[in-house]
């Protein structure tokens, strides 16, 4: 491994094209990966390694990774101990709490919410910096089944085009935030291949 060979830990999924794509721009990769059940690849001067994305920030927390892409949904969420290099402006989502338009004139008078999400951490800080306590069901995916069913009273969870919450009935009360892709990187990595790191981010300001 020369000294240039980075290691980049890429999420698997919804980001993973859009990661690709911005990789082949900025010229790192110039063959594409395919995501199947391969988890290290090796490509250009860089080894990806393919994981879900809420895993992202920990291989480069720990230093498996010298670099990572991850949505900063998740570094909300589970804030990890990492550089946030650039925001690369896909994977463009808002993080909004949403609900049945019959409960909108009772959430605004609430003090107390059952919220269901995939996102316990936002959730109660958004609430709790409102002063309103919440008690929180936390959920895996299909958060919109929630308020359906009567196992919670709204959601917390990404709204991107609506769909989901137009075919669910379901209205936005409130946004707390949007999120990106964002380029982030292990702190040690960025002193020990400070060179090699620079390069691509001297890149990425030329190209992107
Ligand atoms: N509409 C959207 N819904 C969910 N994630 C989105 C959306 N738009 C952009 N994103 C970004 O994509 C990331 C999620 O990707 P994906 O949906 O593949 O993963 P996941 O749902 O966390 O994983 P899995 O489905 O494997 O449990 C989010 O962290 C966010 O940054
Ligand atoms: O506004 P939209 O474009 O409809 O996108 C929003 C939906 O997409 C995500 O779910 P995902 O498809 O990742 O499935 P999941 O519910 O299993 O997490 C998110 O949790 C919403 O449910």
């Amino acid at each position: 491994m020369n000294s240039l060979w980075l290691t980049l830990a890429v999420p698997k999924g919804r980001l993973f094209e859009e990661s690709l794509d911005f990789l082949m721009k900025i010229g790192l990769i110039t063959e594409r990966v395919e995501e199947g059940r391969k988890l290290v690849v090796d490509v250009g001067s860089l080894r990806l390694y393919l994981v879900k994305p809420f895993d992202v920030p920990v291989y480069v927390e720990n230093g498996v990774a010298d670099l990572g892409i991850v949505g900063l949904d998740v570094l909300l969420e589970r804030p990890a101990d990492v550089y946030r290099l650039y925001d690369l402006g896909f994977g463009f989502c808002r993080i909004a709490v949403a609900g049945r338009p019959e409960f909108f004139e009772d959430y605004k008078k609430s003090t107390h919410l059952k919220v269901a999400t995939k996102y316990p951490n936002i959730a109660r800080e958004f609430f709790s910096k409102k002063g309103i306590k919440t008690s929180l069901v936390v959920l895996n995916g299909s958060v919109e089944l929630a308020p359906l069913l009567g196992l919670s009273e709204c959601i917390v969870d990404l709204v991107q085009t609506g769909r989901t919450l137009k075919e669910n009935n379901l209205i936005v009360y409130e946004e707390i935030g949007t999120s990106t892709a964002q380029l982030i990187c292990n702190r040690v990595s960025y002193r020990t291949k400070r060179e090699s790191i620079l390069k691509l981010v001297r890149t990425l300001l030329e190209v992107c």
